[in-house]
């Protein structure tokens, strides 16, 4: 069925498992993800970004709402697991208000960038509006490094714990996405790959919500090395390791934001299919491995969450 974010990671936030949060762009990797979720019996959580809901509109991001809300309630009203719809990184009240409109579970407002002041007046506005329709809401302390869809932010700012019980006190908002060392995209860290576990802790401790962990991605090396293989280029590629996923939700971490494992699980097997099958033209053969290598890093990512049987 279709819910409400809230019901998943309050479930999970009580039974101290994590849930992939899963972005998409197209129809393939929501197939993808639903066909993990029924196998693995996990919640999962769809998540597109304002860029996803223009690009499914071809331009249009309230068709692209439209759309995505029709093609995820389709597929969540076919299945027992239950399936929630989110929007990823909410920077523009048009977008944020559009996706509330078109029925999306839950919103994130990302006001992170802006002085706390700021990203609190921002994160309130939207409570308010979101709460009015039933809609839970995500917002952001601390910054990530990295490309953020549109914004790119120059260096990570870690979250503040004293003012996160603030915040949460005075927006009311449903869930937290702590900045604690991670990054968007598949070059997370330049040494070692680690997060900041003491400020997850502090955090749960202040703020007592479920809390999200952007930039998560493994960057598996499997597919890395298959891609490689194939003609991709992505020296240098690191992200977080499966140990310190499962110790971030140890930490009080519910909702694990995973968008890079995907995009290289789709396309180490895209490259592999289409090296080896030189005649193939076929888009319904041509994906097939790129189906199943997406479909193994999420089915086991649940694993390494603890979602896995947890529907
Ligand atoms: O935080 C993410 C995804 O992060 P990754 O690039 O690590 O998949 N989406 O909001
Ligand atoms: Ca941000
Ligand atoms: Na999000
Ligand atoms: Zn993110």
């Amino acid at each position: 069925p279709y819910v409400d974010t809230k019901v998943i990671l309050e479930n999970a936030d009580k039974n101290g498992y994590g849930v992939p949060a899963l972005n998409i762009n197209n129809l393939e990797f929501l197939h993808y993800i639903i066909e993990a979720g029924v196998k693995m019996n996990s919640p999962v959580i769809i998540e597109t970004s304002q860029g996803a809901m223009k690009y499914a509109g071809n331009g249009d991001f309230r068709k692209g709402a439209e759309l995505f809300v029709k093609m995820v309630k389709t597929f969540a009203d076919e299945v027992d697991i239950p399936v929630a719809l989110h929007l990823d990184h909410g920077k523009d009240f048009e977008y944020i208000v559009t996706a509330i409109k078109a029925g999306y579970s839950s919103v994130m407002i990302d006001a992170s960038e802006h002085p706390f002041e700021e990203n609190m007046k921002r994160t309130k506005e939207i409570v308010r509006i979101a709460h009015a329709a039933g809609v839970s809401v995500e917002a952001e302390l601390g910054q990530l490094a990295g490309v953020e869809d549109e914004a790119v932010a120059a260096e990570n700012v870690l979250v503040n714990p004293e003012e996160a019980k603030i915040f949460v006190e005075e927006t009311g908002v449903d869930f937290l996405a702590p900045a604690v060392g991670t990054s968007h995209g598949a070059f997370k860290f330049k040494g070692e790959a680690k997060i900041d576990y003491d400020r997850i802790k502090k955090v749960k401790e202040y703020t007592k919500i479920p809390l999200v962990l952007h930039g998560a991605s493994s960057v598996v090396p499997e597919f890395v090395e298959i891609a490689e293989k194939h003609g991709a280029d992505f020296g240098g590629a690191k992200g977080v390791p499966a140990d310190i996923l499962r110790e971030a939700v140890k930490c009080g971490i519910n909702k694990v934001n995973t968008d890079t494992d995907l995009r290289i699980a789709f396309v180490a097997g895209l490259r592999e299919f289409l090296n080896n099958n030189p005649k193939e033209f076929d888009p319904r053969k041509y994906f097939k491995l790129a189906k199943e290598y997406t479909i193994k890093v999420i089915s086991d990512r649940m694993e390494v969450l603890g979602s896995a049987g947890k529907a």
